[in-house]
């Protein structure tokens, strides 16, 4: 671990604690595995302190979100089980820092995914059964001003995550055509599909078993895989009310709730 990688790490660190968002950490950073290296800082400094990780999520798997993004390769990132929230929760103001949300197909994993490469076949094999999620993704960085070594560090711009709770097994659903819509008190705010998630979100899934493989931390046994957003991310604020549908596999809801008067 190199010294600029602990000091790219205390910044977001710092962000984290106070509430305010950081200068990006590019400047600290020499490349994409630099920024990993500072991600894994980062989930080593939370699981020491007791949390616990419950998978993982990819994110920058749509051309949509790309372009709002201006980053257009994939990362993922670590969930952690105080990431989670009930369906139909509040997420208290401020728990996430410059909030938008996002809907995905969630993968829940009965089998490890050890493989050097795996195919379409081992990912089926591997999942118990499939969740619409909402990802609230949040950046740590001033202004989401972000390249691909910024929202890798900061564990690829995770924040919450809103499971739906009604299990659905992968022959049942057709995950490439799934339409998906998000809905804002009713407005609709962001449209997509699976085949928007790098062709279909088990592809994405394959990507991340084979990468993380590859790192040696393969996904095991229990982990929750959110598989990337299926259309364009939406900006949210206190009193909004969102829920996602995606088609096969249901819907799910979630409130950001109002700052506390001072
Ligand atoms: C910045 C985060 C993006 C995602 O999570 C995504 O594209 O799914």
């Amino acid at each position: 671990m190199t010294d600029r990688q602990q000091a790219a790490a205390s910044r977001l660190l710092e962000a984290y604690a106070s509430g305010r968002p950081c200068e990006p950490v590019r400047d600290l950073i020499d490349g994409v595995d630099s920024a990993y290296a500072v991600q894994h800082l980062l989930t080593e400094r939370w699981l020491a302190d007791g949390r616990r990780l419950t998978g993982r999520k990819i994110g920058l798997t749509s051309r949509a979100v790309q372009r709002q993004l201006g980053v257009d390769s994939p990362d993922f990132g670590v969930l952690l089980a105080d990431m989670a929230v009930p369906d139909g929760e509040e997420i208290p103001a401020g728990a996430v820092l410059q909030p938008r949300a996002e809907a995905e197909v969630a993968l829940v994993l009965e089998r490890d995914l050890t493989h050097g490469r795996h195919t379409v076949a081992d990912v089926i094999r591997a999942t118990a059964f499939a969740l619409p999620a909402i990802e609230v993704v949040g950046s740590r960085i001033r202004d989401w001003d972000i390249t691909l070594a910024d929202t890798v560090a900061d564990n690829a711009s995770a924040g919450m995550y809103v499971l739906g709770t009604r299990p659905v097994l992968l022959r049942d659903v057709d995950l490439r055509m799934a339409g998906m819509v998000i809905e804002r008190r009713g407005e609709q705010v962001s449209t997509g599909v699976g085949a928007a998630c790098l062709g279909h979100p088990l592809h994405a899934a394959v990507w991340l078993a084979d990468t993380l493989a590859r790192l040696g931390t393969p996904l095991r046994a229990g982990d929750t895989v959110l598989t990337g957003a299926l259309g364009p991310v939406v900006p949210v604020k206190p009193g909004d009310v969102l829920e996602a549908r995606i088609d096969g596999l249901g819907d799910v809801r979630t409130a950001f709730a109002h700052e506390e008067e001072s």
